[in-house]
């Protein structure tokens, strides 16, 4: 049993927080039990402050208790199948006061709950019985019309001192040594979520009889907590509910995926038992992937099915160790390589653009540029063509590239540039390698190019003849 059910509160006086609401609850119950009817009590407050735990506690005070999720399939026959009929019926004794529980009426639902909110409406008018709804979004759409029959109870988040307290009293109660400055700092973590804090010291204890500020700092969360929580459910339990509820995450379904990905083999420890979980992984990415084309988010129902309870099912038994997930890694190496990826592809539109070839091509020319790159001179010429900076040169050179000492002839650079490239085409090119290429000597040459009307090929050819080859084999012997 997990601590947050082992310590779950069975009294008012065990609650921690909250302490006016409980007062109001107080009230509310005597005067149903007075023989007065009271408008149903609509908890609403942030994951983690006890809005069930406190629904049971009521149901305590009455005969029976009868729970429905209202994130479940419920529609509004089925709800009032279930709740209808034993809510209007009632005898005419107080001590038959059944107390209808409806969790999470904000819950997040596909076609199939329409009606869902017109049952709810339906069932709180016609109830006879006391009733409690529970909703963490005080600003859902689907609490508009239930909220003014209800008597709207806010819980806040839970004090951080008040989740320390609670923490050391578990501490206490499993034996284990803690000291106060950790606890403290589980409780600033946990942000008012004091499941989340119980959660966190039952994964920092086990094993454990002692937790220390080491421990602590290895279990460092960030902004991603409930990320983390998802991600603790899948791979350390097999309870296919609990790992459903702990699947519902603020954050982007693909991104839970990715966590889990990343901490499956940090938990399972039989390679039949990783490969199913990535068989599982693979399944849902496909899932994620069919939603984005069709536009059908409910497939997302079945990858969260498959990266959830299919990835928790894969592994043969539960391994009581202490494991530190982590982040992603995908993303840190997508942003560590992010400047390394954005200089290639702006060294691959240059070549796109004056090569005639697509990024993509010209991309799986780059080990042939590493190649012309080792010559000082082609290095020179190539990135003059290409205008790259230089450091896009790095892409394919370390060492930097000298320029090379050329004689002044005015042809000997454009000829260069290849006979097979057009020379009439990309004079702008051509000028740019004459500028540098000739030194000092640049303006003569240049002059005496676009003076010449002839086709370059046979203007250049005699000159070239006297030249040797190998600079003429330039960037286009490649392509
Ligand atoms: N105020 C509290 N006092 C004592 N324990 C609490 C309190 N709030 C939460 N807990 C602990 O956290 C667990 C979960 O609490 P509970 O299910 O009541 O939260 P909730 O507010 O209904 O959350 P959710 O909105 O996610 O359903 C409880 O079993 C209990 O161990």
């Amino acid at each position: 049993m997990s601590w947050t059910e082992k310590y779950r509160p069975g009294s008012f006086d065990e609650v921690v927080g909250n302490q006016k609401v409980i007062a109001e609850i107080k009230e509310w119950i005597k005067a149903w039990k007075a023989g007065k009817p009271q408008k149903p009590l609509l908890l609403v407050g942030p994951p983690g402050t006890g809005k069930t735990t406190l629904a049971h506690i009521i149901g305590k005070e009455f005969s029976d208790t009868l729970e429905l999720n209202a994130s479940d399939r419920r529609s509004q026959d089925a709800l009032m199948r279930s709740a209808g009929e034993a809510s209007a019926t009632r005898s005419l004794f107080n001590h038959d006061l059944k107390l209808i529980i409806l969790d999470e009426v904000d819950g997040i639902h596909g076609n199939e709950d329409r009606g869902g909110v017109q049952a709810i409406n339906r069932i709180i008018k016609e109830s006879r019985h006391p009733m409690v709804l529970t909703a963490n979004d005080p600003y859902s759409k689907r609490l508009q019309s239930i909220k003014p029959r209800c008597r709207v109870l806010n819980l806040r988040k839970v004090h951080t001192s008040s989740i320390a307290a609670a923490l050391r009293r578990i501490c206490r109660a499993e034996g284990i040594e803690c000291p106060d400055d950790v606890l403290r700092e589980l409780a600033k973590r946990s942000r008012g979520d004091l499941r989340s804090a119980i959660n966190d010291l039952e994964a920092m204890a086990e094993g454990e009889e002692r937790i220390g500020e080491e421990l602590l700092k290895m279990g460092e969360k960030d902004a991603t907590s409930n990320l983390f929580d998802a991600v603790r459910a899948v791979l350390k339990s097999r309870d296919v509910s609990k790992v459903r509820e702990a699947m519902r995450v603020d954050d982007d379904p693909t991104l839970v995926l990715e966590f889990i990905a990343e901490n499956v083999p940090r938990e399972y420890e039989k390679p039949n038992e990783i490969s199913r979980a990535y068989d599982m992984l693979s399944r849902a990415d496909i899932f994620f992937g069919r939603a984005v084309r069709t536009r059908n988010y409910t497939y997302w129902r079945y990858a969260s099915e498959l990266m959830g309870p299919g990835v928790a099912l894969a592994k043969d038994k539960t391994y009581r160790k202490f494991v530190r997930y982590t982040g992603s890694s995908s993303f840190r190496i997508l942003g560590k390589t992010r400047k390394q990826r954005s200089l290639r592809d702006s060294v691959a539109a240059k070549m796109a653009g004056k090569m005639h070839i697509s990024p993509k091509v010209a991309i799986s020319m780059f080990p042939y540029m590493e190649i012309l790159f080792e010559n000082d001179e082609m290095a020179y010429d190539i990135s003059e063509f290409l205008e790259l900076r230089d450091e896009e040169i790095k892409l394919f050179r370390k060492r930097k590239i000298k320029a090379p000492k050329r004689k002044k002839t005015p042809r000997k650079a454009e000829i260069k540039v290849g006979p097979l490239y057009s020379q009439k085409k990309d004079k702008g090119a051509d000028k740019s390698i004459n500028d540098k290429a000739t030194d000092k000597s640049a303006k003569t040459p240049i002059k005496s190019s676009k003076k010449d009307d002839r086709p370059r090929d046979e203007s250049s050819s005699s000159s070239d003849d006297k030249k040797p080859k190998e600079k003429q084999t330039s960037l286009f012997q490649f392509s």
